[in-house]
């Protein structure tokens, strides 16, 4: 372990049993954060992701003048300033690890009448921004980027955001969100067109927050001139944490594990689709709504898993699932490949070269491709891997030592609060091999 990193030493233990709630969905706490600050009135969060990625968010709206109390962890109320109530900030708003936060606020902030400045850590200062300071151009925005088109950005006050129809040439629900963040404040309406359709967060929330929005699978499209009313948010649990559980109850023989109320929302649950067609045996019950949003249990046992290609129509729906689903894939029988998703290239780390070189470290044979993977089956032993800093590649390779033969040790892991405060704890609890390592 490298000096003054905190790590994990992971090792198979015994059956993961029991049941367990992960905390809150960091898409829809980034989300609720904004609109509740934008709304006229005062909205109570519930749910909200005591992670470091909502906090960041969290406190850039503090830093533009909108009071947020916290009656009690993972509640929010927020006192909203309305759509043109925010003030400028002398100093830079930190994203932190959050491409969700820059993405979305270059958006939202391309509309305000004052100059800002989004600045994020070294990860999400390596990662593409063009993609979203493009069409914002294309709408009247005027956003300078570092070198590269990476961050930071430097939004310049508006002079009056034009709609544009924008046809997306890479399925983010990132890009389509900041557009109709900026929409809001733009002349006309603005439409936003994907290759594949994303998550609907944004959409679903301005409904709620009472904006007249038109949406279905792989089109918004919304006008500017409304208000944002006030709304109490309740946010179901994060399929994406859920994820590394459903594998590891699927991997480790003889589990059987029950997830509380897990977020359901189609263009999240790719994952589940896969992992039952390699023949993981997971069931819902219980299925409900919560904040206008499908939750169900969701009950796993282990189950032997078989390779397959996995369907390309599901890769947007599962795009944060592919370093769980790579160690799913190398403890399954035979190969899995992936392609299409190239995208995995741009997250907090290349997660198809980070994943890929932990794995051959564990034994198992991974060929890399531009947009994918095909991951051989096989015995996974013990070795040293490295996160490269990224939450999702840490707790997939706390997964794997769950089913391999030997300890695992994980380099740099404190970025696993970014999305999941506590990881550690849960998975110990259920019955994970897990320690703390601090060099
Ligand atoms: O809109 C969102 O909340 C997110 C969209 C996805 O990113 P892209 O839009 O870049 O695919 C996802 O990877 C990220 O974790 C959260
Ligand atoms: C890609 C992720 O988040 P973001 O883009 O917000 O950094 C993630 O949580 O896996």
């Amino acid at each position: 372990m490298q000096q003054g990193q905190q790590g994990w030493i992971a090792i198979r233990d015994r059956p993961l049993r029991g049941e367990l709630t992960v905390p809150g969905d960091k898409s829809v706490s980034h989300r609720a954060i904004m609109l509740a600050s934008l709304a006229d009135g005062v909205s109570r969060i519930e749910g909200f992701l005591e992670g470091e990625d909502a906090r960041a968010t969290e406190a850039i709206f503090r830093q533009l003048g909108v009071r947020i109390e916290t009656p009690e962890p993972g509640a929010r109320i927020v006192h909203g300033v309305g759509l043109d109530g925010l003030r400028p900030s002398v100093q830079p708003l930190d994203c932190g690890n959050a491409g969700t936060a820059m993405r979305l606020l270059s958006g939202l902030l391309a509309g305000q009448r004052f100059d800002s400045v989004l600045v994020g850590d070294a990860s999400l200062s390596k990662r593409p921004m063009r993609r979203v300071t493009g069409p914002l151009a294309r709408m009247g925005a005027c956003i300078e980027t570092g070198p590269d088109g990476r961050p930071p950005l430097r939004i310049h006050a508006s002079n009056g955001l034009q709609s544009i129809e924008f046809e997306s040439e890479v399925a983010s629900a990132q890009v389509k969100s900041a557009l109709l963040l900026a929409g809001l404040y733009a002349n006309g309406e603005t439409v936003v067109r994907e290759p594949q359709p994303t998550r609907d967060y944004s959409e679903r929330m301005l409904a709620a927050f009472g904006w007249p929005v038109a949406f279905s699978p792989g089109i918004a499209r919304l006008s500017g001139g409304h208000r944002l009313r006030a709304t109490d948010v309740a946010v179901p649990a994060d399929f994406s944490s859920a994820a590394f559980f459903l594998v590891a109850a699927t991997v480790v023989a003889g589990s059987e594990l029950r997830l509380r109320r897990v977020g359901m929302n189609p263009r999240r649950t790719g994952l589940l689709h896969v992992l039952r067609a390699m023949g993981a045996d997971i069931v819902e019950e219980n299925a409900g709504e919560q904040g206008g949003e499908p939750v169900a249990d969701l009950r796993v046992r282990s189950a032997p898993l078989r390779g397959i290609a996995v369907p390309r129509e599901h890769v947007a729906d599962m795009i944060d699932e592919f370093p769980a689903l790579f160690v799913a894939a190398a403890c399954a029988e035979g190969t899995t490949t992936v392609r299409g998703a190239a995208e995995l290239r741009v997250k907090e780390s290349d997660r198809i070269a980070t994943v890929a070189t932990g794995l051959r470290a564990l034994g198992i044979r991974v060929d890399e491709t531009p947009d994918g993977a095909t991951i051989h089956g096989g015995r996974l032993r013990g070795g040293v891997v490295g996160s490269h800093g990224d939450h999702r590649v840490a707790m997939a390779f706390a997964v794997a030592a769950q089913c391999a033969t030997d300890a695992v040790t994980i380099n740099d892991v404190a970025n696993v609060a970014t999305s999941f405060p506590g990881f550690d704890a849960l998975a110990r609890g259920a019955g994970f091999g897990l320690e703390v390592a601090e060099s």
